[in-house]
């Protein structure tokens, strides 16, 4: 689905992001995981096109990203970028309802105004409907930038830590709704997360950057290994699961 082979970046004369070869494919979620500038949400925005890569061969169902037109990457890849900047004084509701705008057709308004009903009942947001996007808490709005991420049914979904803000209750409940965008239409997920065990948990896949460079990618159980978060981290960790849910405790400084 995404394939993206020698994707480079640098600011000015600073590399940031070093020959990275990544794929999502469809239904799948990819957590990125990896310490703070290691270069997670540049990965993101050249993916979305708002930063341009170097000799990077980016293709989304085998369509060249760089040829597609503008409103063809608004149809098919979603973007929640880290910084969500100030708050519109706009009804949730409306603000949500803004993910359909790509596409919108003249005879669409039914079907849109289901989507997001169900987006918004699944984020639990139906208390929150009414009320105006700049009355609400960090975690209440981070919550409403994800819904109207998710409404708009993109191929791929392209998410700078979308739990950062989240108590833990919402937190399962995002990514469980990812996750259900994922298993039920198809959507490809990357995802920018720093919470480790969340992400093991609801990843296919984990891809660990250190210093704009892929140090290792799988399954949680072969990426998160004491040895790789005391290179990547620097610190020593326990890693274990009960049943089938990791955790990860840190412990010390490496
Ligand atoms: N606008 C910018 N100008 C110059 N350098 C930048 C700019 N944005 C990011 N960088 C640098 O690029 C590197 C990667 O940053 P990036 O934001 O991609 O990291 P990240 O892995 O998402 O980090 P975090 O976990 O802290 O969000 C960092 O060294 C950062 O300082």
């Amino acid at each position: 689905m995404l394939a993206i082979s020698r994707l480079t970046y640098r600011h000015g004369q600073r590399l940031i992001l070093d020959h990275i070869d990544l794929q999502v494919g469809a239904g799948e979620i990819v957590c990125l995981v990896g310490p703070n500038g290691a270069g997670k949400s540049t990965l993101l925005r050249c993916i979305n096109r708002i930063l341009k890569s170097e000799h990077a061969v980016m293709t989304l169902d085998g369509h060249a990203l760089e040829h597609m037109a503008r409103r063809d990457v608004a149809r098919a890849i979603a973007y929640v970028p880290q910084q969500t900047g100030s708050a519109m004084a706009l009804r949730v509701h409306d603000m949500i309802a803004l993910g359909r705008a790509p596409h919108r057709r003249w005879n669409s308004a039914g079907q849109d105004r289901r989507i997001v009903l169900d987006v918004i009942a699944q984020l639990g947001l139906q208390a929150l409907a009414l009320r105006s996007c700049d009355e609400l808490s960090g975690g209440e709005r981070q919550r409403v930038l994800l819904a109207r991420a998710l409404v708009q049914q993109g191929k791929l979904l392209l998410l700078d830590e979308p739990t950062s803000d989240l108590d833990l209750h919402h937190q399962l409940e995002a990514m469980s709704a990812v996750r259900g965008i994922a298993d039920h239409q198809g959507s490809g997920v990357l995802i920018a997360i720093h919470d480790l065990a969340l992400a093991a948990r609801f990843a296919d896949r984990l891809v660990m950057l250190k210093e704009g460079s892929i140090v290792a990618q799988g399954h949680w159980r072969e990426v998160l290994t004491p040895h790789n978060i005391a290179a990547v981290y620097g610190v020593n960790a326990v890693v274990g699961s009960d049943g089938d849910m990791p955790y990860v405790i840190p412990l010390r400084p490496a």
